[in-house]
């Protein structure tokens, strides 16, 4: 855990994935001000959840997707886990993050090292560079790069680890080789989480989230909203649901994504993971231009109940993302 000793008892956490100098924590820090916020390491993406679904913490910051290597399947699954293990949690904003990956090792030739710790997505975005200088070493997934940096150091000649130039001067570490991502270009999208009082979970109380009835309204904000929608010149908003539908009908998911072609809402992303409680039948997270507040946007959220199961908004924030 990091804090300021000089913050009030009451101040605003962020819950991030430690230890620090991790992606996660550098993507935090350009996003809360450290002078005003306490910084609070968490073991497992999945404790970032339980911090702010118990409201041991205010924020939390998760890595969802990667420009080069994708999914951060551990978060979509956390997410879709959503409505019985953290009904309270909501996406209330985004940030993207310029990820540089180094070779860190206190050994001091590369061909000398053995093992290779790192976080999946770090693997999974130096996949170039390893296959060309450590193919064939053995590779060993832990909980972040910043905790990959710790063990290399602990473990010392013939471990090394890769994660970013911060976790190599935060835990004494040789820089072997730097940048050493695919693509130059290296983004990864985090989002911010907040809780959503207990009284605003439909299903009430903080257990699990029954299926929302969908008010339309023009005047009264929606029920379980954290954010309103953005004013300024130029902004705009998105939102992220997720649902599953039933494969054995024909055209379920089209039937589904025709609802957003009808509003007029523009679809700017869709994943889908197993949804665990039947083999071959998914949950599918769609994002779109709009804030689950606007009139078009809660008419679009009414129809498509008709057509799916299990729908839940899991937030609407502003749209960050770099303008290309
Ligand atoms: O392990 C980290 O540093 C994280 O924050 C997760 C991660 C890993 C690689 C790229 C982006 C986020």
């Amino acid at each position: 855990m990091s804090s300021l000793a000089s913050l009030p008892p009451d101040a605003p956490s962020v819950a991030f994935l430690g230890p620090t100098s991790t992606n996660t924590h550098q993507a935090a820090l350009e996003r809360f001000n450290v002078r005003t916020h306490k910084f609070v390491a968490q073991t497992t993406i999945g404790d970032i959840f339980t911090a702010v679904q118990t409201g041991s913490c205010q924020y939390g910051v998760v890595p969802f997707e990667n420009s080069t290597n994708g999914s951060v399947i551990f978060t979509l699954d956390l997410f879709r886990a959503a409505r019985t293990a953290y009904p309270n949690i909501r996406i209330t904003g985004e940030t993207y993050f310029h990820v540089h990956h180094c070779f860190l090792s206190l050994t001091p030739e590369i061909r000398d090292v053995k093992r290779i710790y790192s976080h999946q997505q770090a693997f999974g975005q130096c996949e170039t560079w390893i296959n060309s200088m450590v193919k064939g070493k053995e590779k060993i997934e832990v909980s972040s790069t910043a905790r990959a940096a710790e063990i290399a150091k602990q473990e010392g000649v013939g471990a090394a680890a890769i994660a970013s130039k911060l976790a190599a001067d935060a835990h004494g570490l040789k820089v072997l080789a730097r940048n050493i991502e695919d693509a130059t270009n290296n983004t990864t999208r985090f989002f911010i989480l907040e809780r959503l009082p207990d009284e605003e979970v439909d299903g009430g109380g903080g257990g699990a989230a029954a299926p929302r009835a969908i008010e339309i309204s023009q005047t009264k904000p929606r029920k379980g909203s954290l954010t309103h929608p953005s004013t300024g010149e130029g902004s705009r908003d998105k939102t992220l649901l997720c649902f599953t539908c039933d494969h054995e009908q024909p055209g379920a998911l089209c039937d589904s994504l025709k609802v957003f072609k009808d509003k007029g809402l523009n679809l700017t992303g869709i994943q889908s993971r197993p949804s665990r409680t039947k083999n071959w039948s998914y949950i599918f997270f769609v994002e779109f231009v709009g804030h689950e507040e606007e009139p078009a946007v809660q008419e679009a959220l009414k129809e498509l109940e008709k057509f799916t199961q299990d729908m839940m908004v899991l937030g609407s924030y502003q749209d960050k993302s770099p303008k290309n």
